[in-house]
């Protein structure tokens, strides 16, 4: 089974062509792709499979094989892809996901790594709440970006143990589903500092959904301007909130890895 790897910022992920019909048992081939040392490695699997709402549609996978709604940093990669695999020689395309259908715009770039900009909705800030999680309580607040994120504001996150209390945070009782959970400290009114930990893989070196989710969060509380940029440990990425239309746009780089086979038998 042929692949490629691409990544956003450090948030990588394995890319299959489904558009013919994907293999079977996706969870399980999602964990085993994901492996970092049983298998190419990544924070999950993105497939490309045929759409009717719109040009294509797109299904994510974490690491553990459960399946997610929206990935901000991956469907910047398959806007590239799909453009590089010859199937569109469209710069605008709309891509079906389980959180709705997303317009991606593929900026300036080369055969390697090329900016690409995401209208990636409309978020739905919910008001902050106070769990008690890792010995601790934590002001939190719910933001959905089509998949659930709870944003943590922290005056500075030095020595933050984020495996520890992410965890707790992600699995959580107010959260049944589960939740990837953004720490961000606000540098400046027009720049956040983040750290994430995803529902699902663990930490990431980046989260466009959860950049997204921040973003809203802390303009909604008055502490940033509706266009700012997010630093994570993988980067930067730039996040806009038309406060008129109500949408957010993400913009960051895709970059391709590599290209590879997997030995994966369908009849197992
Ligand atoms: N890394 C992604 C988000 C991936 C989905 C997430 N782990 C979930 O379960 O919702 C991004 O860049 O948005």
């Amino acid at each position: 089974m042929r692949f490629i790897k691409m990544q956003g910022l450090g948030n990588d992920y394995i890319f299959l062509n489904c558009l013919e019909g994907g293999p079977e048992r996706l969870p399980e081939l999602a964990a085993a792709l994901s492996d970092r040392h049983f298998g190419p490695g990544a924070d999950g699997l993105i497939c490309l499979f045929p759409s009717k709402r719109g040009d294509f549609a797109m299904r994510m996978f974490n690491a553990d094989g459960s399946e997610g709604e929206m990935c901000g940093n991956g469907i910047r990669c398959l806007g590239k892809l799909i453009r590089d695999w010859g199937l569109s020689d469209r710069t605008r395309l709309v891509i079906e996901t389980r959180a709705g259908l997303r317009l991606v715009e593929l900026l300036d770039g080369t055969d390697r790594e090329r900016t690409v900009r995401v209208d990636m909705g409309v978020p739905e800030v919910g008001t902050p709440l106070e769990l008690e999680a890792a010995g601790r309580r934590w002001r939190l607040t719910p933001v959905s970006m089509g998949n659930p994120h709870g944003v943590v504001f922290l005056e500075n996150m030095d020595g933050l143990d984020l495996e520890m209390i992410g965890s707790a945070l992600e699995k959580h009782p107010a959260f049944p589903g589960g939740i990837n959970v953004e720490f961000v400290q606000v540098s400046a009114r027009d720049r956040l500092r983040m750290r994430v930990w995803e529902r699902g893989s663990g930490e990431t070196l980046a989260c466009g959904t959860g950049a997204c989710a921040a973003l809203a969060a802390a303009v909604s509380a008055g502490r940033a301007e509706p266009a700012a940029q997010v630093e994570l440990p993988g980067g930067l990425l730039e996040v806009r909130w038309d406060r008129q239309s109500g949408h957010m746009d993400l913009t960051g780089p895709a970059v391709t890895v590599y290209e590879g086979e997997y030995p994966w038998k369908t009849d197992e």
